[in-house]
């Protein structure tokens, strides 16, 4: 028997199939198309304005498409009802630029929120679950601070250990490193990673941080105008001719030596 009948075709776990979107006859999306298979890490990168939050939101089902179709797991998202839209987020880790921790609420019960309000787990086991996370994500000596306590790697490491305490499958992070220094963006990028290893999922990534990008990506998409331009794993990209890749790589390289500080 040959191996290659063994062989399975990846399980997409995102589908997006030529979807087009305007706002006031002002095209955002212009006919994207993208796969995320299971288990794979998707960074999409893009200059501001290229489509990238729009493309995301229709994932997470809160934009109907112009045209083309959306598919999680399989399943059209733009033909789900109200409840079966609710199930799906179930199985969405969202991770936003702005962590919207309650500041109310210290890091334990930010954490255990989604499992107080979404499961009727009782609250013995939610000790035992939310302390496991924690410890996961390094902030066990911090259950008991307030979000204005931390520092804001602490605050994207408890949005983190919230967004993935219901075990979701699929996570959406869009600029999870936005205003975060050097140091703190390793502890992001390393959070991304563990998520993949820690739950198995399926993530697709928004980030303006090319080193980040190429650090955490399975799959690099770069977006230009609403389209899908480039898309491929790290070294099919660095070694992409698309002019747009070329010319978004040396803004990136010009940016960033631009913003190398000064020499002591
Ligand atoms: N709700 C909306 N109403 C009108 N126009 C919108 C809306 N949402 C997005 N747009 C427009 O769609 C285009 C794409 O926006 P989008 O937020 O996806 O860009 P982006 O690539 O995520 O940018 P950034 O990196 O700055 O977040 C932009 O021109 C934006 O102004």
């Amino acid at each position: 028997m040959s191996d290659t009948s063994r062989e399975t075709t990846p399980k997409l776990t995102i589908e997006v199939k030529d979807l087009y979107k305007s706002f006031g006859g002002q095209p955002a999306l212009r006919g994207v198309s993208l796969v995320v298979p299971e288990g794979t890490t998707c960074v999409l990168m893009g200059v501001s304005g290229s489509g990238k939050t729009v493309l995301m939101k229709h994932i997470m089902g809160l934009i109907r498409p112009d045209k083309g179709v959306v598919l999680v797991e399989g399943e059209e998202v733009a033909k789900m009802n109200e409840p079966a839209l609710n199930q799906m987020r179930r199985k969405l880790g969202i991770l936003f630029q702005a962590n919207a921790l309650f500041d109310s609420l210290n890091v334990f019960d930010n954490v255990a929120f989604p499992l107080r309000e979404r499961t009727n787990t009782p609250e013995p086991e939610i000790t035992k679950l939310v302390n496991q996370t924690l410890e996961k994500v390094g902030l066990s000596h911090a259950a008991t601070r307030f979000p204005g306590e931390l520092s804001g790697g602490m605050q994207k490491r408890v949005g983190f250990a919230r967004a993935t305490i219901l075990q979701p499958k699929i996570l959406l992070y869009d600029d999870p490193t936005a205003g975060l220094d050097p140091l703190t963006t390793a502890a992001v990028n390393e959070i991304i990673t563990k998520g993949k290893q820690q739950l198995g999922a399926t993530s697709l990534v928004i980030t303006p941080d090319v080193a980040s990008a190429f650090g955490t990506a399975d799959n690099l998409a770069l977006m230009h105008e609403g389209l899908i331009v480039e898309y491929g794993p790290p070294e099919h990209f660095k070694q992409s001719q698309h002019p747009e890749v070329k010319a978004f790589l040396r803004n990136w390289l010009r940016r960033r030596s631009e913003q190398r500080p000064p020499k002591a």
